[in-house]
């Protein structure tokens, strides 16, 4: 167990094999029975929803459940608006609560729905995906993304307990497996040590599955000491956004072609290899992490890179003071620093 221990909340992050087991006990240890919606996509749903649902309310609570579609695409404001408009004919109140059940996208969703319902009602969330179970579950950033700009409406809204099961990746996909590997390997180069040891000897997405358990603690670990000394993003929090300013663009660029761990897996890459070009990251680093994307199968180039619509994008960088990006630079792997640049700059940059 893992305590995320912040100004106005404190919370236990819950990691074992066999949790799935345990969800309506555990909820009911933070939560007295209530009314909750519990929120999954359709994917999630085939595998675990009855039984989740069974288990809640075994434990005393009354369940609404909504099922959204898989992907990206839900979340949306639209998606926000109707999951709001059911709890309220639902007769929902400030005292019931809002449970994900899913990957990223739930947990965005759905953090972004209890920080609305009546101003903010209580959350938890039971992590399915590697990267929930590795970042998204953790440190309370809900969002939904408008139209072409990623994350851009969202808030800062902690978990009152967050389940990680590994037993849940058994059903995940290689694809979706290896995606929330990328943000482990950034976890990994930016806490350094034997971190980034030990994913240096994943050599193949079976090694992300055996070795699961230890990536999860490691990952969550780091990100939550990292959230405890900047909740909301004010300065060193910054440095967990490594490989998004570029890895957003593309992701949104790609129309779904890329998922987000892809796209942050190149965005690492490039900004890794641009800094080395110019001298602020030592020479080596970015092949130490490209081994370790490369090994999963993880791509780490993207022909979007640079174009006028990339630019554009990253105009939204939630990092960026007025005109200048802030960029995440490793100049030495454990050693994160935070790069000023004018977007002008950036043609250049690319080709540095
Ligand atoms: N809030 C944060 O701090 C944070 C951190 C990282 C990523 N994110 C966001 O998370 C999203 C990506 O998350 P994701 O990769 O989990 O995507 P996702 O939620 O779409 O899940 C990926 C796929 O895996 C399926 N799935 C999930 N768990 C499963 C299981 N146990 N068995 C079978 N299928 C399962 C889903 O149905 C989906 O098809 C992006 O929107 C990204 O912006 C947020
Ligand atoms: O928790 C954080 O802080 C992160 O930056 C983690 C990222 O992996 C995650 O993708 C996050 O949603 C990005 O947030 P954004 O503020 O760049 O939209
Ligand atoms: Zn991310």
């Amino acid at each position: 167990m893992i305590t995320v221990t912040l100004p106005t909340k404190i919370y236990n992050i819950e990691i074992k094999s066999g949790l799935h087991q345990e969800i309506g006990g555990l909820v009911k240890s933070v939560w007295k029975p209530k009314k909750v919606v519990l929120i999954t996509d359709q994917q999630v749903a085939k595998h675990y929803l009855n039984d989740t649902v069974s288990q809640l309310e075994t434990a005393g609570f009354e369940v609404l459940t909504e099922v959204v579609p898989v992907g990206e695409q839900s979340k949306s404001l639209a998606t926000v608006s109707k999951i709001i408009s059911e709890m309220a004919t639902e007769g929902f109140t400030r005292k019931d609560g809002v449970v994900a059940l899913g990957g990223g996208v739930v947990g965005d969703l759905s953090g972004l729905v209890s920080s609305l319902y009546m101003r903010g009602i209580p959350f938890i969330q039971i992590a399915t995906s590697l990267t929930a179970m590795v970042d998204s579950s953790v440190g309370g950033k809900t969002a939904v993304n408008l139209g072409e700009v990623k994350n851009i409406i969202g808030t800062f809204h902690q978990p009152d307990l967050v389940i990680i099961d590994p037993d849940f990746l058994r059903t995940l996909s290689q694809r979706n497996l290896v995606e929330g590997y990328g943000e482990v390997v950034k976890c990994s180069a930016l806490e350094g040590g034997e971190f980034f040891e030990l994913t240096g000897r994943i050599t193949d997405p079976v090694g992300i599955l055996t070795n699961a358990t230890e990536l999860i603690q490691r990952s969550i670990g780091f990100k939550a000491d990292v959230v405890m000394k900047d909740e909301k993003e004010q300065n060193l929090r910054r440095i967990l956004n490594f490989g998004h300013t570029f890895g957003h663009a593309i992701e949104l660029l790609g129309h779904g072609e890329l998922k987000h761990g892809e796209a942050v897996s190149i965005g690492m890459v490039r900004i890794s290899q641009c800094f080395e070009n110019i001298g602020v990251t030592q020479k080596g680093i970015t092949s130490e992490i490209t081994d370790r994307l490369l090994a999963v199968g993880l791509p780490i180039d993207s022909d979007l890179i640079g174009t006028d619509e990339f630019l554009e994008h990253l105009k939204n960088d939630k990092k960026n003071d007025g005109k200048q990006l802030n960029l995440v630079a490793l100049s030495e792997i454990g050693l994160p620093i935070i790069v000023p640049k004018s977007l002008e700059s950036i043609p250049e940059f690319l080709n540095s």
